[in-house]
């Protein structure tokens, strides 16, 4: 159990001061003892009980528990001598108790609050690690951990704002789509991890052929896309070949790559423009192996 080394010091702590009383003072009569009193008292120090033991139960050690611990069993103890003594007389001259039930109280107090800023203090700083985690997470879902492209999520994110232009100003929108020919066959035959290279010499390709306002991105497995603002159709066709051309001379003969190109139609959404892209590249994916066959 956590912290249960400050219950059982708490504990002891209680029992001695219980002997001390009994040394010091004699036992009250029955009849002396004030018994509206000591429900109040015994309850105080039966909810102070309660919460040293969730304390010691729930917080994970440390500063602050240790610090909220010594305060709770020090108000724990302060109520205990006060249950006490609705049960023991202590001698007018003797003013130990006295100081034992007063003292302690406002030190407890202290304690207490000094514990509850610093768990404050110390939540703040969790708040502010774990923000900064879900941030990195957020950053790093945007890249593509084995081609450090784009992620899709973030093309769809520029495709978004590049489709408001598009519709507002008219300025011509295309995405040209790249697959890796029978990339499931060539990752079987040399392994995954000239699979990975592959692909990592696709996105290189793609970096080098693209214009600064471009944007490249993993789509899926072995598919990328390339956003290409204020791009009208003839010059999409011209840059679709050339992108070919640079994964093909990229992948040397290793594997070669199918390229289609689509222009958006004003207001077509993104889900139509991808669907359009996909229907074009198995078209073409069906044509270039036609081709092969009649070419065996
Ligand atoms: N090495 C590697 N392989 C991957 C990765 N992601 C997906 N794959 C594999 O890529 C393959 C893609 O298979 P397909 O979509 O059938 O592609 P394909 O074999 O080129 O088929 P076609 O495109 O029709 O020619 C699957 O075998 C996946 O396991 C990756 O990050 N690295």
């Amino acid at each position: 159990m956590k912290n249960v080394s400050s219950l059982c010091l708490a504990l002891l702590a209680s029992i001695g001061l219980t002997i001390l009383a009994l040394f010091v003072g004699e036992p009250k009569s029955m009849h002396e003892v004030d018994w509206v009193d000591l429900t109040g008292e015994a309850t105080s120090s039966m909810m102070a009980a309660i919460w040293l033991i969730l304390l010691a139960l729930c917080r994970p050690r440390g500063r602050v528990t240790t610090i909220l611990l010594f305060g709770s069993a020090t108000y724990w103890l302060t109520t205990w001598l006060d249950v006490l003594d609705e049960f023991i007389a202590y001698p007018p001259h003797s003013h130990l108790f006295t100081w034992l039930e007063s003292l302690p109280a406002p030190v407890s107090m202290t304690l207490l609050t000094w514990g509850l800023i610093t768990w404050y203090r110390e939540q703040q700083a969790v708040n502010r690690q774990l923000k900064q985690r879900e941030h990195f997470h957020r950053e790093h879902s945007l890249i593509d951990p084995v081609t450090q492209l784009y992620s899709l999520r973030y093309l769809l994110i520029q495709l978004n704002r590049e489709a408001v232009l598009h519709d507002k100003r008219e300025q011509p929108l295309s995405l040209v789509m790249v697959d890796i020919k029978g990339f499931a066959q060539y990752n079987r035959a040399h392994g995954p991890q000239q699979g990975d290279q592959a692909l990592n010499e696709v996105a290189s390709a793609l970096e080098l052929a693209l214009r600064e306002t471009d944007l490249a991105c993993r789509y899926t497995s072995d598919r990328f896309a390339i956003l290409l603002p204020d791009t009208p159709p003839h010059e999409a066709s011209v840059f679709c070949e050339l992108i070919r051309d640079c994964c093909n001379s990229a992948l040397k003969g290793a594997l070669t790559v199918t390229t289609v190109q689509a222009t958006r139609m004003a207001g077509e959404s993104e889900q139509a423009l991808f669907e359009r892209l996909n229907q074009q590249l198995a078209g073409a994916k069906r044509t270039s192996s036609a081709v092969a066959e009649v070419a065996l």
